[in-house]
């Protein structure tokens, strides 16, 4: 591996035919990432000028083959993946016993949290995260395992407030599990297929706060969110409405013409917090947090998503600071070896 990152000027990425992996790693001058993403995400992540940075800080990407054994394959200084699946999780675990020496971004079992909308914000849950800079907590939610038509009286039982979000507890990327509607009324609900969560809606001025963490990097943008729902709109209004991944959408609300109230980015020390106590409850280095401001209330704060390995294409900057991440995790590796 080639640890000094002096010269990263942007160039265009160089496939790796003209040079075969065992060679560089020979070498030790390149750091070797092997990565084990669906076609999407490499045309999302690994854009050209990640590639070009990558390799002029001493990076290559290598694509990994999933019809061949991971062990002859490589070798790799980290893996980086997003695929889901049993198989794949069992494959990994399996190479990150006999593989100890190769950083595993991120371990699957620390992954599975996320597939869960329960087990996902229930860390933030127990944080109970409270100081001067505000309070940071997530809307009260009730798991629906099975049974459509005890939702009315769990509903009541549990006291939550209308409306409500219903979302698939399954959160593993498919399509169907970005299936999100809101409720007005909890007998609608009845329509909707278990297994759910079905989340307080939070009224929060329609934006939203996208936190990226990269390690200890953190970088926050704005989205536009589902506006606000009044009192009024609530009483005349009844049903379950299907909405679109509004947040998701490339379009930022950083430029809009906001509410400084509502624009105003949750404080940093709060974030930084906040993103080092998920980082070291769950294990995980690369993930977002959906954060909303409650309307009106300068200080309160909920998580309401956290997703593993999102869309980092999206955020400002992210090749330098991804790049600067993996040559972190080598270096500090390459520390530990030599002590
Ligand atoms: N409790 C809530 N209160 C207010 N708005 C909410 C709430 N939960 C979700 N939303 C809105 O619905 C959107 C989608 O919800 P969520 O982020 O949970 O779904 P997702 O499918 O996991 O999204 P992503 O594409 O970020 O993975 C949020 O970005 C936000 O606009
Ligand atoms: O494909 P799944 O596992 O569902 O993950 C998605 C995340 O849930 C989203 O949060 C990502 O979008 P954002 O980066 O806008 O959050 C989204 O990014 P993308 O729109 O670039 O694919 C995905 O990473
Ligand atoms: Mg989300
Ligand atoms: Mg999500």
């Amino acid at each position: 591996m080639r640890l000094n990152d002096e010269n990263d000027e942007e160039e265009g990425p160089k496939t790796m035919s003209h040079c075969s992996i065992g060679h560089l790693q020979q070498e030790k001058s390149f750091v070797i990432v092997g990565y084990a993403l669906t076609s999407k995400k490499v045309e999302s992540f690994l854009k050209p000028k990640l590639e070009g940075l990558a390799r002029n800080k001493g990076i290559l990407f290598v694509a990994i083959d999933q019809n061949r054994p991971l062990s002859d394959q490589g070798p790799f200084d980290i893996v980086l993946h997003k695929l889901t699946g049993k198989e794949w999780r069992q494959i990994l675990e399996e190479y990150r016993r006999t593989h100890p020496e190769v950083t595993v971004l991120d371990p699957p079992d620390a992954i599975q949290h996320l597939h869960n909308r329960l087990s996902m914000l229930q860390c933030v849950a127990d944080m109970n995260l409270s100081d001067t800079y505000g309070k940071v907590g997530v809307p009260r939610q009730l798991v629906i395992k099975r049974d459509s038509s005890s939702i009315p009286d769990a509903v009541t039982k549990a006291g939550l407030i209308l409306p409500l979000v219903a979302k698939p507890l399954v959160a593993d990327g498919s399509a169907k599990s970005h299936e999100l509607s809101l409720a007005y009324d909890e007998y609608s609900l009845q329509k909707l297929e278990p297994p759910l969560v079905l989340q307080e809606f939070v009224n929060h001025g329609g934006v939203l706060f996208k936190v990226y963490i990269v390690g200890e990097a953190i970088k926050v943008v704005r989205r536009f969110s589902l506006p606000d729902v009044t009192k009024r709109e609530l009483s005349k209004n009844a049903g379950v409405f299907r909405f679109p991944r509004v947040s998701c959408a490339a379009a930022s609300a950083d430029d809009a013409d906001l509410d400084p109230s509502v624009a105003e980015l949750p404080p940093r020390p709060l974030l930084e917090r906040l993103a080092k106590e998920i980082r070291r409850r769950l294990g995980l280095r690369l993930f977002n947090l959906d954060i909303i401001r409650e309307h009106g209330r300068r200080d309160h704060f909920y998580v309401i998503d956290i997703n593993y390995f999102p869309g980092y294409g999206k955020m400002p900057g992210y090749e330098h600071i991804f790049t600067d991440f993996l040559l972190s995790l080598v270096q500090s590796r390459y520390k530990k070896r030599s002590v």
